[in-house]
């Protein structure tokens, strides 16, 4: 499916980690995969330091395809994906789960509900933690155990100390600088191989649209993939914001410019996103000189 040799021991190991017999629910956890790059490097490099049974931090803009990266890593591994997506308000229990009464033989009964982390862990299936460095920094110092080499943590509502399962590692996404978002704690991000996720470009990116946009006229596709070679250079001179260049957006604008003029299409899926007024005029004046 994917154009990656695995060293022989590598792919056995995932042959043989591969969990069988999975629920239904559990079944639906496993990502799609689809992830494609100009640099194979990522997908290989993130799938050798899984197997090793590390962690795989995901630093890269907006719409770089880093959910992408995690859902095909989860389909290489045949691993359901628990999720959680940070945000200020995150806590212990939306982390690890939280204590209800439940009635039971038509007893009250106090009972654990368990979080992704704890779920993940017992079961050695797979964590995605998205736009970690969104959370507050004082709720994340607990899954310090469960990302070094103990992959232990003492649940706080229970007292019963978790040992993860085989199989168990955490994926986590980043998007350095982005509003709302602290530098990740270095303790933490110590804890994780690195992995740059950078927009794609050229054909793979024309495949990209060509699969997952509704656009279906190939010249008009080609088009923007130009388009998006010329933001990344004004991004790479620093006259545009990175998320300028944001597949999803540029996926967007290839839905509109079946329907919309295609100059409308770039104003409302692209240029009307970013804030600063010559970041807008930057974008439509290349757009111009193409579509027009
Ligand atoms: N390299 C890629 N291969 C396949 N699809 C991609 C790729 N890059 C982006 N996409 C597509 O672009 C869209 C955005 O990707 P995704 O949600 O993975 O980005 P992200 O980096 O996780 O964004 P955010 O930081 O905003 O959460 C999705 O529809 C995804 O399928």
């Amino acid at each position: 499916m994917y154009n990656i040799q695995l060293p022989n021991n590598i792919q056995k190991l995932i042959d043989e980690n591969k969990v069988k017999d999975l629920k239904a629910d559990e079944q639906s956890l496993i990502g799609r995969g689809g992830y494609t790059s100009n640099n194979n490097d990522l997908l290989f490099d993130s799938i050798i330091a899984l197997a090793m049974g590390k962690n795989v931090l995901l630093k890269g803009p907006t719409g770089s395809g880093k959910t992408k990266l995690a859902e095909t890593l989860s389909s290489v591994f045949h691993q359901p994906m628990h999720s959680i997506n940070c945000s200020v308000d995150l806590d212990a229990e939306a982390l690890l789960g939280y204590k209800t009464i439940r009635q039971h033989n038509g007893v009250a009964e106090i009972t654990f509900v368990p979080g992704p982390v704890i779920k993940a862990m017992q079961e050695g299936h797979l964590l995605y933690i998205d736009e970690i460095n969104m959370a507050k920094p004082e709720t994340l110092p607990i899954l310090n155990g469960v990302l070094d080499y103990r992959k232990t943590i003492t649940n706080p509502f229970t007292g019963e100390v978790i040992r993860a399962k085989e199989g168990f590692a955490v994926i986590s996404a980043i998007n350095e600088g982005y509003v709302g978002t602290v530098p990740l704690n270095e303790a933490l991000k110590n804890r994780f191989i690195v992995i740059d996720v950078p927009y794609i470009q050229g054909d793979i990116l024309k495949q990209v649209l060509l699969s997952q946009s509704k656009l279906t006229d190939e010249k008009l596709i080609q088009k923007f993939v130009v388009l998006s070679n010329d933001l990344q250079t004004l991004v790479k001179n620093g006259h545009l914001s990175e998320e300028a260049a944001s597949v999803r957006a540029l996926i967007d604008t290839c839905d509109l410019a079946v329907y919309l003029p295609t100059l409308r299409a770039v104003q409302r899926g692209i240029a009307e996103k970013l804030d600063d007024e010559r970041e807008k005029s930057a974008v439509m004046n290349v757009a111009r000189t193409l579509f027009e």
